[in-house]
């Protein structure tokens, strides 16, 4: 990869006999927003804490912007921002009077305080509120906040935990969309820890998936999915006008398309399992058999689908590690059945 702005080389961190990152090796460029996602315990938030130097790895090494995070964490501190997964304010001060505060902390000039508050402010969508007082905020307005206070600093990369904890499903998507829209305008780079499969598969790059302190997978969606599911058929659904009355009915027109190895009809709609993408031709032959079509649909695997895979794959695999993966299995299904 390109100029990696922050690598991971063999990371991992034991807390007795528990390793809650195991050998984690990975690369992430400039600019692009990635997703670290897993199950509560993880190690999501264990790796993050040695990317800023906050806990020395027990073996490898983290390495942001060129520096050694574990040997050079303020270097780090002065170009990377954090948002833990709970920001503290100050209740009683304004919206603008707590990004004041946390621009002095970190250096900003006297002079230059209060603009660069405001401006920051209006970035993560605040200016209408800034002299409300924090204490009033909702969890997602909060949460726009804390994204305030980590980009009134100016970063090169931002590091996110689990940034959309408690917020409802449409400020999540909102807040996730601002911050792949900073990615994008500033060049950050940006690496966020979250559960929401569904709403990171939509602004992240790429996404890595994290159980039991392993990286199990890394890629965009897509490479994940082709990886996963190349030897998958390929599903085809068809939506017909009228009802059918069984696959045989049906059969005789498609069997002349090579790829096409099973059929299924329930009322409507028909499902053909295909070695290949063959979509046109089913179309084709069955408006030339006059069937009318009302909807055509190519299954796409999301990140849920993905994730259960590798998921289950790991479950098989590690039945007999004394770190039970079904408690990482259930306690992830459990945090998400909560949203
Ligand atoms: N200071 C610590 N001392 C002992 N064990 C710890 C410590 N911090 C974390 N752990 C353990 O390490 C494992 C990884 O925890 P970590 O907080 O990194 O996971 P996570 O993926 O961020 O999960 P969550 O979403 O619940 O925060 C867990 O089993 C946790 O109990």
């Amino acid at each position: 990869m390109k100029d990696p702005v922050i690598e991971l080389h063999n990371l991992t961190k034991c807390y007795g006999k528990l390793k809650a990152v195991d050998e984690l090796s990975l690369q992430i460029p400039k600019g692009e927003v990635f997703g670290l996602l897993g199950p509560n315990g993880a190690g999501k938030s264990t790796t993050i804490l040695m990317m800023l130097g906050l806990t020395e790895p027990t073996s490898g090494s983290a390495t942001v912007l060129g520096f050694n995070a574990t040997k050079n964490p303020i270097d780090v501190k002065r170009k990377v921002g954090y948002m833990p997964d709970s920001v503290g304010f100050y209740n009683q001060l304004t919206a603008l009077e707590n990004l004041v505060y946390t621009g002095r902390l970190n250096g900003i000039a006297a002079g230059e305080l209060r603009r660069r508050a405001m401006e920051t402010l209006s970035q993560v969508g605040l200016e209408a509120v800034i002299h409300k007082k924090a204490g009033v905020f909702s969890r997602g307005m909060k949460q726009r906040l804390g994204l305030a206070q980590v980009l009134i600093k100016q970063p090169e990369i931002i590091i996110l935990d689990e940034p959309t904890l408690g917020i409802d499903p449409s400020g999540v998507k909102e807040f996730l969309l601002l911050i792949r829209q900073q990615s994008r305008q500033q060049g950050l780079t940006v690496l966020l820890s979250s559960h929401h499969l569904h709403q990171v598969q939509q602004v992240c790059d790429r996404v890595g998936i994290f159980v039991g302190g392993k990286l199990l997978a890394e890629g965009s969606i897509d490479t994940l999915s082709h990886n996963l599911f190349a030897s998958d058929p390929f599903l085809v659904e068809v939506e017909l006008e009228d009802t059918i009355a069984d696959a045989k009915a049906v059969a005789p027109v498609l069997k002349e398309i090579q790829f096409v190895k099973k059929i299924q009809a329930t009322g409507k709609q028909l499902t053909l399992s295909c070695e290949q993408d063959v979509t046109a031709d089913i179309v084709r032959q069955l408006v030339v058999n006059n069937y009318a079509i009302t909807g055509v649909h190519r299954k796409r695997y999301d990140l849920d689908e993905i994730y259960q895979r590798y998921f289950e794959d790991n479950l098989k695999e590690q039945f007999s590690n004394e770190k039970s993966s079904g408690f990482f299995h259930r306690s992830f299904f459990r945090k998400r059945s909560r949203q």
